[in-house]
């Protein structure tokens, strides 16, 4: 059975919605993806200059070089070994070779949150790429699911911050804990931790400042702010989410690997894929990082955030090609 095959039935299992979701969310990258591929593999023969064009689409798709040297290679062996020599058997095997990449080893792929009792989500990443939004999005996922959520507003440094997420927590329907603009951000996640406890709350997410400019002060504030919260409740915070906005391409990766090094990030969160055609940055911060992206922002509503998936998100990349080849209408 090939791997479209095999990928449209998997896909299937899941709510239409979600794939419908991640299809719209994803049409910017795979129109330009895919269009570009098609070039390439309607050449005629498997050859060097394929696997160069095929370099060149992967990194206009913010792959990032390293990765797409991989792919490339893994391609290479793939068609060595399998005997390949229609380029048009390609596209499923590379769909099959991005999927492995974005699941990698599996174990870490999903929240790691408590049962019972409290679980805290620390929320990192620089001003504007769309935290207060996914707080706002996370908050209303797992209240939606009948668990009790409080929030902590720990971007004390504009007192923008401190509002936007108040007006987030009225529009989803929950607790906010805050202070005055400019307080000590380690206070408020206290206070937010103890307002959880005592209104037996189910998780506490805990919005915090990014600015980059300073990184000594910020590795600082994240150190005391993940102190307080490993003293006070053993083993949190149980997830410590980091947020990048995809259509900052490769500054998303800088970004990265600067929080990676000031705290232990255990998941990435990518905003705005709905905005760009450069959605490859999933797989480059997947296997550059070695840490898992968690969620996907697909829109600018309550209900845009999805948890990610990777063979969601390589059906909507190649979904045309799959319908072609399993021969079935796509709706
Ligand atoms: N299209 C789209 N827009 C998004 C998404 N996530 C956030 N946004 C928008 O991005 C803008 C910035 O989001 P914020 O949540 O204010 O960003 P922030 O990082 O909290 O920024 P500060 O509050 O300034 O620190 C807002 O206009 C959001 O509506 C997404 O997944 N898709």
């Amino acid at each position: 059975m090939s791997f479209f095959k095999r990928l449209k039935e998997s896909v299937s299992r899941t709510t239409d919605s979600v794939t419908q979701k991640f299809r719209s969310g994803l049409s910017k990258t795979s129109a330009s993806l895919v269009g570009a591929m098609d070039s390439v593999f309607s050449r005629n023969r498997i050859d060097e200059e394929l696997y160069e064009e095929l370099e060149e689409v992967l990194i206009g798709a913010d792959v990032g070089v390293n990765t797409t040297l991989e792919i490339v290679e893994k391609l290479r062996t793939e068609v060595k070994e399998r005997k390949l020599k229609d380029p048009g058997e390609l596209k499923s095997l590379l769909s099959e070779i991005l999927v492995g990449i974005l699941q990698g080893d599996g174990e870490d792929e999903g929240m790691n949150l408590k049962e019972d009792g409290l679980s805290i989500i620390l929320i990192v990443g620089v001003n504007g790429v769309g935290k207060t939004t996914t707080i706002g999005k996370l908050a209303h996922h797992y209240k939606e699911q009948g668990r009790k959520v409080v929030l902590a507003a720990g971007d004390t440094f504009r007192a923008g911050a401190i509002e936007q997420l108040e007006i987030w927590g009225e529009r989803v329907g929950v607790d906010v804990i805050r202070h005055q603009a400019g307080s000590d951000p380690a206070a408020v996640i206290y206070d937010g931790i103890q307002a959880a406890k005592a209104r037996g709350a189910d998780i506490l997410l805990c919005d915090t400042a990014g600015r980059l400019q300073n990184k000594v002060n910020l590795m600082e504030e994240l150190k005391k702010v993940h102190r307080v919260i490993s003293r006070e409740v053993p083993e949190a915070p149980h997830e410590t989410l980091l947020v990048l906005d995809s259509t900052t391409g490769q500054n998303a990766m800088q970004q990265a690997k600067i929080f990676h090094e000031a705290t232990r990030i255990t998941g990435i969160v990518l905003t705005k894929m709905d905005g760009t055609a450069k959605g490859g940055i999933a797989l480059a911060i997947r296997q550059e990082l070695r840490v898992p992206v968690k969620w996907v922002g697909l829109g600018e509503q309550m209900d845009d955030l999805q948890p990610f998936d990777g063979e969601q998100f390589v059906h909507a990349l190649f979904v045309e090609d799959i319908e072609q080849e399993t021969g079935t209408d796509p709706n």
